[in-house]
């Protein structure tokens, strides 16, 4: 009988970090072949607030997706602190934050936010992530909801709803959120104050954070990495770190740092388009 391999322990920070390796993502086939991804790597520490920037059809949606567990790679590696995507998601272990904010209308905002932890009560989860019910009121309080917090959906505007979206996330009790432009389908001034609203319960919460946006200035106020992808087929061109000091507040878009940041990510984006074409 051949001697059992000896165990090999997980790398010392597999459970730290999220970490894809040359993954790559093929749709269709023939003349309707498209390659959404290729050659992708990445880490991500846990805890980070880190952002896929890029122009439509760069494929941060299908790289979010894989995250998720919701499609699945044609090739390559990725793990969500040790676990695959399809685990981690099984587990409830990632909460998702779509663009639009997907409330269930009969159920007060309290409830809403409060669901999927009372659905999954008995998720394999990470136990450092558990929420309580007492957890929704303050995350909602952080966010300005607590006064909306028993009424319906339909009694708030698009911007509450979504905060409302963001407060379920939060409370979802999961390590990992993932969050695929949950601004874009509002206007720039609450866009402007969600922002500050995100970081400043993320201030408080240090959940990892992948979140996707065609805004430089929005993924330079908020991340501390921002990935900038570049189109067909979709792939990194450059991951930039924000030292911004953080915490980062109304005055942080309005310094020389924070322009010269915004400057690079869009230099880099541009260099990368450019070299394709
Ligand atoms: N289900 C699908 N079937 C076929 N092709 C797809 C599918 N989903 C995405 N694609 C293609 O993969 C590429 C990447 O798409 P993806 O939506 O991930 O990009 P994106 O950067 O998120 O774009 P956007 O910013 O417009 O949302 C695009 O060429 C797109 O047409």
């Amino acid at each position: 009988m051949p001697s059992p391999l000896p165990y090999q322990a997980p790398a010392a920070d597999a459970r730290d970090s999220i970490a894809v390796k040359g993954l790559a993502k093929v749709y269709g086939a023939g003349a309707d072949r498209v390659e959404a991804l290729g050659g992708i790597d990445l880490t991500i520490p846990r805890g980070a607030f880190v952002t896929l920037f890029g122009p439509s059809g760069c494929g941060k949606s299908t790289l979010l997706r894989i995250l998720a567990g919701l499609e699945e790679k044609s090739a390559g590696a990725v793990t969500l602190f040790g676990q695959t995507p399809e685990t981690a998601a099984r587990a409830k272990n990632i909460a998702w934050v779509p663009q639009s904010s997907a409330l269930l209308p009969w159920l007060t905002i309290r409830d809403n936010v409060l669901l999927s932890r009372r659905l999954n009560r008995r998720a394999d989860r990470d136990p450092a992530c558990v929420s309580r019910p007492e957890d929704a009121d303050q995350v909602l309080r952080e966010l300005g909801l607590a006064d909306f917090a028993h009424h319906r959906p339909a009694a708030l505007s698009g911007g509450m709803r979504q905060r409302a979206a963001i407060a379920r996330g939060f409370v979802q009790g999961a390590p990992l959120m993932l969050m695929d432009e949950p601004f874009s389908a509002l206007d720039e001034l609450t866009r402007d104050a969600l922002r500050l609203r995100l970081l400043e319960v993320w201030e408080r919460h240090r959940k990892t954070v992948v979140f996707v946006t065609h805004s430089a200035a929005e993924a330079v106020l908020l991340s501390d990495r921002v990935v900038v992808m570049t189109p067909r087929p979709g792939r990194i061109e450059a991951v930039i770190d924000i030292d911004l000091p953080r915490p980062r507040g109304r005055d942080a878009a309005d310094s020389p740092a924070f322009d010269a940041r915004v400057r690079a990510v869009k230099d880099t984006l541009r260099r990368g388009w450019e070299g394709e074409e």
